[in-house]
């Protein structure tokens, strides 16, 4: 099958007081129908990857290639409107809603820009329903509604632009616990109803393994080990991926508990990870 996207060698450094090197020598493939994740914890690189892959970060070096050809810098503005068949779901949705602008325009936007590739048109309405909310929700604005009914409007509108290639970044944190598998179930069948790609990035390993065929885990900026899913979660290599795994929280019939770090994990490790994974 050939690559829906081929990121090779990549590096993404920022210059400030000191250079942080985000992304260093990052390579990955995406397949048409693949759901790939992205894991780590928080500040391992994961937003600078995906802002590259739709063109909002210029790499150091190294290259982004979607369908064979190289995704150009095109910053913030104009990527929304240039670059409309890889579509990206931020963390915090009032990052891609207008607040001025009644949630079924927004909808529509997108239907514009799949109409504008060929596809046949959809309507605002089908797009709530698909993503589990009442139609009348369409002359509603994003501050009338809740955090995660404006996440599933911003997953409507960027899956409404029949997208080939989903980016999306951390897309359930800002949910409440009991809707994050549904929703991510949702942006799979959806994104695969499609026939697209979906590079899905999260610090979740017990939600990411329900929905990825691969899964990629990342810390520092590296690839620290990569593979099938389901193995990933059941046969650990790597001792960050253990760690990973041991932080996730148990219900322990009290409430929700932080597992201990894994023992072999760095001291390092098992410092910073409870405290990013229960970011949520
Ligand atoms: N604009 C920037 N200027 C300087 N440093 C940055 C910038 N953006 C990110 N960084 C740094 O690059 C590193 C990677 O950040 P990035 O946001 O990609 O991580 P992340 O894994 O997505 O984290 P999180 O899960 O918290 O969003 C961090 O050390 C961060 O502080």
């Amino acid at each position: 099958m050939s690559e829906l996207l081929e990121v090779s060698d990549l590096v993404i450094e920022y210059h400030g007081a000191s250079v942080v090197r985000a992304v260093d020598k990052f390579s990955m493939t995406i397949a048409p129908g693949e759901v790939l994740a992205l894991v780590g914890e928080s500040g391992c690189g994961k937003s600078s990857l995906a802002r590259a892959v739709v063109g909002m970060e210029k790499p150091r070096s190294g290259s982004v290639d979607y369908r064979g050809l190289s995704v150009p810098f095109l910053g913030v503005r104009r990527r929304r409107s240039n670059f409309t068949s890889i579509q990206m779901v931020f963390q915090d949705p009032n990052s891609s809603l207008n607040p001025r602008v009644r949630v079924g325009q927004q909808i529509s936007e997108g239907i514009r820009a799949a109409i504008e590739r060929g596809d046949e048109g959809s309507s605002p309405e089908e797009w709530l329903e698909r993503v589990g909310l009442p139609i009348g929700m369409v002359s509603r604005y994003a501050h009338e509604l809740s955090g995660g009914q404006r996440q599933r409007v911003a997953i409507a509108r960027a899956l409404a632009a029949r997208p080939d290639l989903l980016v999306a970044d951390e897309p359930i944190s800002a949910l409440d616990a009991s809707s994050q598998a549904s929703v991510a179930n949702m942006m799979r069948r959806l994104a695969l109803d499609s026939g697209a790609g979906l590079l899905f990035i999260s610090h979740d390993l017990a939600i990411v393994r329900l929905i990825a065929d691969r899964t990629v885990v990342m810390y520092r900026g590296r690839i620290v080990e990569s593979g099938v899913s389901d193995l990933i979660w059941n046969d650990p290599a790597h001792p960050y991926t253990r760690a990973l795994i041991s932080a996730i929280p148990e219900p322990d019939g009290k409430g929700i508990l932080p597992a201990a770090p894994a023992a072999d994990a760095p001291e390092e490790w098992r410092s910073s990870l409870p405290e990013a994974l229960n970011r949520v």
